[in-house]
This record gives C-alpha cells, structure tokens and sequence, in this order.
C-alpha cells in the first residue's frame, strides 16, 4: 500500500508516506493495509526525514548478469536492495527518458521501489548517438564515452529520478576479454587499458556505472529513506 498526501489507496504494500513535518503518520485511517505497521512504526519513533518508509528493500531490475555483477560489488551493503530478473522491453528515444520509462514500467510490475539502469557507448563523431564500432571506420575521431543512466522509482505512483554518470574515453580495436559487450573496444582517457583489460575493482572505480550509482548512493543518503525490512 502506498499512502501519500496526494493519492491513497494505490499501490503494493511497499511504501508508507509519513509527514516528516509534523513528525505525523498521514492518511492513516484511509489507508487500509499497513496500518497496523504504521501505528508500531510511529510507536516506535520511526520516520523517515522525507516522509517515505519502506518495508521492501529497492529492486534492481535487470535481464544482464553482468551489470547486475558491477552493481553488487558498487552499492556493497549502502543501499538494501535485491535483484530481479525482467526482461523489460528495449525502448528508443532520449536515453534519460528511456531509463525513466523502464523505471515505471518496473515498478508497476514489482510494486514496490526500483532501481533499473540504461547503459550506451556515444560516439563523439556521430554526436553522441550510440552505434556500432565499425561505423567509426570512416571518422578521424575514435572519441567516446559510455553513459549509465540509473532511474529510482520508490514506486509505482511514484516520478522516477535519473543519475548519469559518465566516463570519455576512445574506441578502438579489441583487446582484453570479451564477456561483457564493448568493454574490450573502449579505452577510458588516461589509461592505456581497455575497459576489458583492465582489474574489475579498476573499471568499477572510474566506471560510468560507479559514477552513476556514487550519485545514487549520495541520493539515498541525502533522502533519509528508512527501510523497515
Ligand atoms: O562493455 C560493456 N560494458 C558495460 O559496462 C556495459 N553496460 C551495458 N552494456 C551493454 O550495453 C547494451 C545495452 O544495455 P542496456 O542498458 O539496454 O542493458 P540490457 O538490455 O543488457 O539489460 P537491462 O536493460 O535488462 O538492464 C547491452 O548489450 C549491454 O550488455 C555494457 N557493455
Ligand atoms: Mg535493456
């Protein structure tokens, strides 16, 4: 059940909004589930400084080992989450609002708060669209950057938020291990190591994906979300 100020009633039994003005629970006698762990929960004194309360953790929702491998090892134990499976469809447009879009879509299925990502390798020569390698062929400038794009939705009624994180660097031909897409044909700007060549703790400290979730974690820091779990 997700109760807030706005609308009630709506929801999985995920979220509970509270006022952290007034130090107060609100709707609480209009909300029908939960109640009861509102009442404890303010019996107990807690309440989330943004007002949101959460008895899920956040779900990563992703289809890609990989990915989901980096952000395990990124996040460690600062944000409680869990993973899921979704092969969610794969939008086009604006990489922002594509990401913002697979955050709804996640979280109407999961009904509880979400976390999904965006990833794409822009290249400079063709203004930042994503594309494949061998398009480059005909461009004097290799230059690139891989671009991650987290959206948080704390629910389904809830509007995503974005993190980017960026990393510049140039295309070119593979070295390195090919397990994970075009890691062994970007190499970031001041190494002379691919994305694929280089230690996995390395990549994940100047990633686009650790630059993107650093901000996440800084969000959830900041928020003041508390997860009763
Ligand atoms: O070499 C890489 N290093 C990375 O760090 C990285 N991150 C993502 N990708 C690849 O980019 C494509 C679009 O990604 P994408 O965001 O649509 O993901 P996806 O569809 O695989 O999973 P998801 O959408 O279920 O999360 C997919 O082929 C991913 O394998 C990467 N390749
Ligand atoms: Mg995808």
């Amino acid at each position: 059940m997700i109760c807030n100020q706005q609308e009630e009633g709506v929801g999985g039994d995920s979220l509970i909004l509270e006022s952290s003005s007034k130090g107060g629970i609100v709707n609480s006698e209009s909300c029908t589930v939960g109640g009861d762990r509102r009442r404890k929960m303010a019996v107990a004194g807690v309440v989330a400084r943004n007002g949101l309360v959460s008895s899920r953790p956040v779900t990563f929702v992703t289809g890609n080992a990989k990915k989901l491998e980096e952000v395990k090892v990124i996040l460690g134990q600062s944000i409680p989450f869990q993973s899921l499976k979704l092969d969610l469809p794969e939008l086009q447009g604006d990489p922002e609002d594509i990401a913002k879009e697979k955050a709804r879509l996640a979280a109407n299925q999961v009904k509880g708060p979400v976390l999904v990502e965006d990833t794409c390798l822009c290249f400079n020569a063709l203004k930042g669209l994503p594309g494949l390698n061998n398009m480059l062929m005909a461009y004097e400038d290799k230059s690139a950057y891989a671009m991650c794009i987290f959206s948080l939705a704390m629910g389904p009624n809830f509007e995503p938020i974005t993190f980017v994180g960026k990393t510049q660097g140039k295309i070119v031909p593979a070295r390195g291990p090919n397990d994970f897409g075009w890691d062994p044909i970007f190499e970031p700007d001041g190494y002379d190591q691919t994305y694929a060549e280089m230690a996995k703790e390395e990549k994940n400290k100047i990633s686009h994906r650790s630059r993107a979730l650093a901000l996440v974690k800084s969000h959830f820091a900041e928020a003041g979300y508390v997860f009763d779990t």
